[in-house]
């Protein structure tokens, strides 16, 4: 986050909210609550302003006790944190998170075709954008900023604005889309597209992570609410609403720390010994069709077609996070992609070589560190991805290696590092072919040359 914006945080008290709390809280046998870091960009990318700011964050804990003593059970463990659970009924959760936010406005934000549009869950979104309304108008004074965070919770600044004009109190709102956000013709396809551009211009200022994104936006308002531009600013019925671009980073330091542990540097040196023959191309990515993933296991099948010398040479360790398992699209992705990493290895293993190890789960964080550590180039191939923290956290673990990043140009991260990455556009197989050839064959001087650039931009971006 900016330093201008982080100076005034730091003055004012803040309310953070997202539609997930970083914490997931699961009930153990005895009747006790846990809770564990949830995983994702959002939350890495607001990781590091607890180490400068002081807040309280509110959101849904994962799960939703009807007893209040269990609900208190829960808030108290999560108070610890400095953490403020949202509860919501399950069936009306299931309905907001997958039903609208991830089955028909994540797509429709992501440029994807043949989005069905369904009144049920979105009765279901507004609803609970309400509730998080009532819940934050009674906790938010006067002074008070509120940082709202991503698409599940777009109509919240206009509900939360009208509670707070009742309790004849000002409201500071801050939104940042963690998404892109689309051109106008792919927004204005959603029949709901002029609500939720309303609910946003009802913040103060409306955050994205690239200018284009931004851009988009403002023409957005333009056509469908007939809004008017004004410098960086929009001018909606009497409000003027400020917009801009705020570059997401992550905390270098944390993997600094945890690549010196003993027990991260055992894991390194075993890992090298594995693969001292061979050359580690990873990826990590949650499983979600717009990181790209049918295409990038078609890329390194093309590529192996290509270079038969390779054959034998070079793995590709995929780590593919399980998300959003309760809806349709990424459940049949999750079968597309265990049957073509299947297809792919059955064509090129050798008994003592399989090209793909695929790991589909959630990796702890000291192996995810090494990993990064080991591997010779990191690939990434989303179709559209807000930003994609993972090409930050790859370079931060690759002062020793100087590997490569191969990153598709439809990642927001390729905006900012467009001078030290292999790019290369997603649906272009044999270009991705190229691409991966370029970045295993490349001289020494010119990967510390791209190194030394991205890991620059990575160093000090860092909020
Ligand atoms: O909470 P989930 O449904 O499991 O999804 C995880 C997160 O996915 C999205 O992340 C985005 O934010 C990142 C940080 O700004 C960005 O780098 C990435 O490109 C985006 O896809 C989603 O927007 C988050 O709300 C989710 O928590
Ligand atoms: O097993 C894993 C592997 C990765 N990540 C993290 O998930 C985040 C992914 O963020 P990104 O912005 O790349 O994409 P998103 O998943 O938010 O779309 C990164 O911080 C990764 O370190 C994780 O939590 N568990």
């Amino acid at each position: 986050m900016p330093n201008a914006e982080q100076s005034s945080v730091t003055k004012r008290n803040l309310i953070v909210v997202s539609n997930r709390l970083p914490l997931s809280v699961k009930r153990t046998e005895d009747g006790s609550y846990t809770s564990s870091m949830s995983s994702g960009g959002l939350v890495t990318s607001l990781s590091g302003l607890t180490k400068t700011t002081e807040f309280r964050w509110f959101g849904w804990p994962g799960m939703s006790p009807q007893e209040p003593a269990e609900q208190e059970k829960i808030r108290q463990s999560l108070g610890a944190h400095n953490a403020i659970p949202v509860f919501l009924d399950e069936e009306l959760a299931n309905r907001h998170y997958n039903g609208f936010s991830n089955q028909i406005l994540w797509p429709t934000l992501h440029y994807q075709s043949g989005v069905a549009f369904d009144d049920g869950p979105w009765e279901a979104y507004k609803k609970v954008n309400e509730i998080f309304a009532d819940y934050i108008a009674d906790a938010a004074q006067e002074e008070d900023l509120v940082w709202v965070h991503d698409y599940h919770l777009m109509l919240l600044p206009r509900l939360l604005r009208e509670r707070m004009a009742k309790k004849k109190r000002q409201a500071c709102i801050g939104f940042s889309l963690h998404t892109p956000f689309p051109a106008s013709e792919a927004m204005r396809t959603l029949p709901v597209a002029k609500e939720l551009l309303q609910g946003l211009l009802s913040s103060t200022l409306v955050g994205f992570h690239t200018e284009d994104y931004r851009l988009n936006f403002v023409e957005s308002c333009q056509y469908l609410l007939n809004a008017r531009a004004q410098d960086s600013s929009i001018l909606y019925k009497d409000r003027l609403v400020k917009t801009g671009r705020f570059t997401v980073g992550i905390d270098p330091e944390k993997f600094n720390d945890t690549l010196r542990k003993g027990e991260v540097q055992a894991r390194i040196k075993q890992l090298n010994e594995r693969y001292k023959e061979i050359k580690v191309i990873l990826g990590v990515d949650r499983l979600d069709y717009i990181k790209g993933l049918t295409q990038k296991l078609h890329g390194f099948e093309q590529f192996l077609t290509d270079n038969p010398r390779w054959q034998g040479k070079v793995v590709l360790v995929q780590v593919a996070v399980p998300s959003r398992e309760d809806v349709k699209e990424y459940q049949e992705l999750e079968t597309q992609i265990s049957c073509l990493v299947g297809k792919i290895n059955g064509k090129f293993s050798q008994p003592e070589y399989t090209p793909i190890v695929y790991l589909h789960r959630s990796i702890p964080f000291t192996e995810l560190t090494a990993l990064y550590s080991i591997a010779d180039m990191c690939l990434l191939t989303s179709s559209r991805d807000g930003m994609n923290l993972v090409a930050f956290e790859y370079i931060a673990c690759q002062e020793q290696r100087h590997g490569v990043l191969a990153l598709s140009e439809f990642a927001g991260a390729s905006v900012f590092m467009a001078e030290g990455t292999v790019a290369f556009h997603p649906a272009n197989i044999k270009e991705m072919s190229q691409a991966i050839n370029k970045g295993l064959t490349m001289s020494r001087d010119e990967r510390t040359e791209r190194y030394k650039k991205l890991e620059r931009f990575v160093n000090r971006n860092t909020r």
